[in-house]
C-alpha cells in the first residue's frame, strides 16, 4: 500500500468527488455517499462553532449528563443537534448518538443506520485541546425489530463492526482533518474553510511501522490488569529492558487526536479495562467510538483489539456499551495480545527470559 502525501493542487479530489467516484450507480453506495456528505456539512458547522471559541459563550462546563453518566457540555448538545438536523433528508433510518439514551428513529424505509459521537474529547473544550467527531455507517437490516434493542432481535445499530459500510472521524485541530474509510483504504481530507469543502490531502494512508511511541493514561497504572502493566513496564524499561529500545509516551485525552497521530506516524494507543468502579470494560464506547476507529485503522494497515480479540468481531448488546481498546501498528497490537496469552511469570517481562528474542518485533 502506498502512502504518498497528496498535493491538493495535483490531486484536487473533494470529498464529494471521491464519494461519487466510489459509489457509481450502486444504490446502497449512493446512500452511503449521500450520508457521508451531509455529515460533512454538519462537521463544517461544528468546526465553525468551535472556531469561535468562547466568543458566543462558554464551550466547556457541564449542562447535563448523558446516558453513560458523563457530563455534557453545551457544545456536546449543539453538535448532536447539528448532526440530527443534517441527517433530516438523508437515507438514514436510525441515529444512535452518545448524547441520546435511545436510538432516534428517522426514515423508517431508509437503508442505513448512523452511530455517532458528535463531540469526542469534550472534557478538553475549555483548554483548547483538539476535539472531534466520530461516526459509523451500518446497513439497516429489514428484519430488525428496533424496539427490542438489547433484547433477542438485533437492532441495526447493534451489528458488529465488521458490518460497517463506512466510518470516519474528524479532528478539530489547527486545521480540521477528516479521516474516512468506505472499505477501500483510508483517505484523509482537510477542510478548505473558505470554500467550506473537504479536499483530499492523504490518499490510501498506511500507518508507518517502527514508531516507538505509546499512548495510555498512566495515572491508572495501579488499576490495570497484569498484562497491561507488564507491557507498559517493558516500554518504560526502554533500552535496558526486554524490548531493548527506548519508547516515547503521549496522552492527549482526546481519542480522535490520538487516533490521528497514530495514523500519521504510527505507535500504539491503549485504553484498557481497569479496576476502578465503572471501568470494568474501559471507558470508550464500542458502537460509535471503537468500531469506526478500528475500521479506519485496519484500512490503513493497522489493527484494533480489546487487548486480545479484534474490536470488529465483538457483538454489541447495547448502544452505549464500553470496550477496552488497543489500536495502532499491527506488530505492536499483536504484541499486547501475547502479553495476555503468556502465562503469568513467563511473559516477556519475566526475569526468567530476560531479553529473549522470540517476541522481539
Ligand atoms: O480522561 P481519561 O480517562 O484519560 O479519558 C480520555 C478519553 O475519554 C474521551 O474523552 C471520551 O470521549 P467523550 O469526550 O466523547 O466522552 C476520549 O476522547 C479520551 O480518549
Ligand atoms: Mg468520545
Ligand atoms: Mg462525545
Amino acid at each position: 500500500m502506498s502512502d504518498p502525501a497528496t498535493n491538493p493542487a495535483t490531486d484536487p479530489a473533494t470529498l464529494a468527488q471521491y464519494l461519487a467516484g466510489w459509489s457509481g450507480d450502486d444504490p446502497l453506495r449512493r446512500a452511503v455517499a449521500e450520508t457521508v456528505e451531509v455529515l460533512g456539512q454538519a462537521i463544517v458547522e461544528i468546526a465553525e462553532r468551535l472556531g469561535r471559541g468562547e466568543l458566543d459563550g462558554p464551550l466547556g462546563g457541564a449542562v447535563g449528563r448523558n446516558a453513560d453518566g458523563d457530563s455534557q457540555a453545551t457544545l456536546d448538545l449543539q453538535a448532536h443537534e447539528l448532526v440530527l438536523a443534517a441527517l433530516a433528508g438523508a437515507p438514514v433510518a436510525w441515529l444512535g448518538s452518545e448524547e441520546s439514551e435511545s436510538p432516534i428513529a428517522l426514515r423508517p424505509d431508509a437503508p442505513l443506520a448512523v452511530a455517532i459521537d458528535p463531540l469526542d474529547g469534550s472534557s478538553n473544550l475549555d483548554t483548547d485541546v483538539s476535539v472531534g467527531t466520530i461516526f459509523s455507517i451500518l446497513p439497516a437490516l429489514p428484519a430488525a425489530t428496533p424496539t427490542a434493542l438489547g433484547g433477542a432481535a438485533r437492532h441495526p445499530l447493534l451489528q458488529p463492526g465488521s458490518s460497517q459500510l463506512a466510518a470516519g472521524f474528524v479532528v478539530y485541530g489547527p486545521h480540521t482533518a477528516l479521516a474516512v474509510t468506505l472499505g477501500a483504504g483510508t483517505q484523509v481530507f482537510t477542510l478548505d474553510r473558505a470554500a467550506r469543502t473537504f479536499r483530499r490531502t492523504r490518499r490510501d494512508l498506511a500507518i508507518p511501522l517502527g514508531r516507538r511511541e505509546y499512548a495510555i493514561n498512566a495515572s491508572n497504572y495501579r488499576f490495570w490488569d497484569p498484562a497491561i502493566q507488564s507491557y507498559i513496564d517493558d516500554c518504560i524499561a526502554g533500552a535496558e529492558g526486554p524490548r531493548g529500545e527506548n519508547f516515547n509516551m503521549r496522552w492527549i485525552a482526546s481519542l480522535v487526536a490520538e487516533a490521528y497521530r497514530v495514523l500519521q506516524r504510527g505507535g500504539i494507543f491503549l485504553y484498557p479495562r481497569d479496576a476502578r468502579p465503572g471501568y470494568g470494560e474501559g471507558r470508550l464506547r464500542l458502537v460509535y467510538e471503537a468500531n469506526p476507529i478500528a475500521f479506519i485503522v485496519e484500512q490503513a494497515g493497522g489493527a484494533a483489539t480489546d487487548g486480545v480479540s479484534p474490536i470488529r468481531s465483538i457483538e454489541p448488546h447495547a448502544l452505549h456499551q464500553r470496550t477496552p481498546l488497543v489500536f495502532g501498528s499491527r506488530d505492536k497490537v499483536e504484541r499486547v495480545a501475547r502479553y495476555h496469552s503468556d502465562p503469568p511469570g513467563l511473559g516477556e517481562a519475566s526475569p526468567l527470559f530476560g531479553r529473549r528474542g522470540l517476541f522481539r518485533a
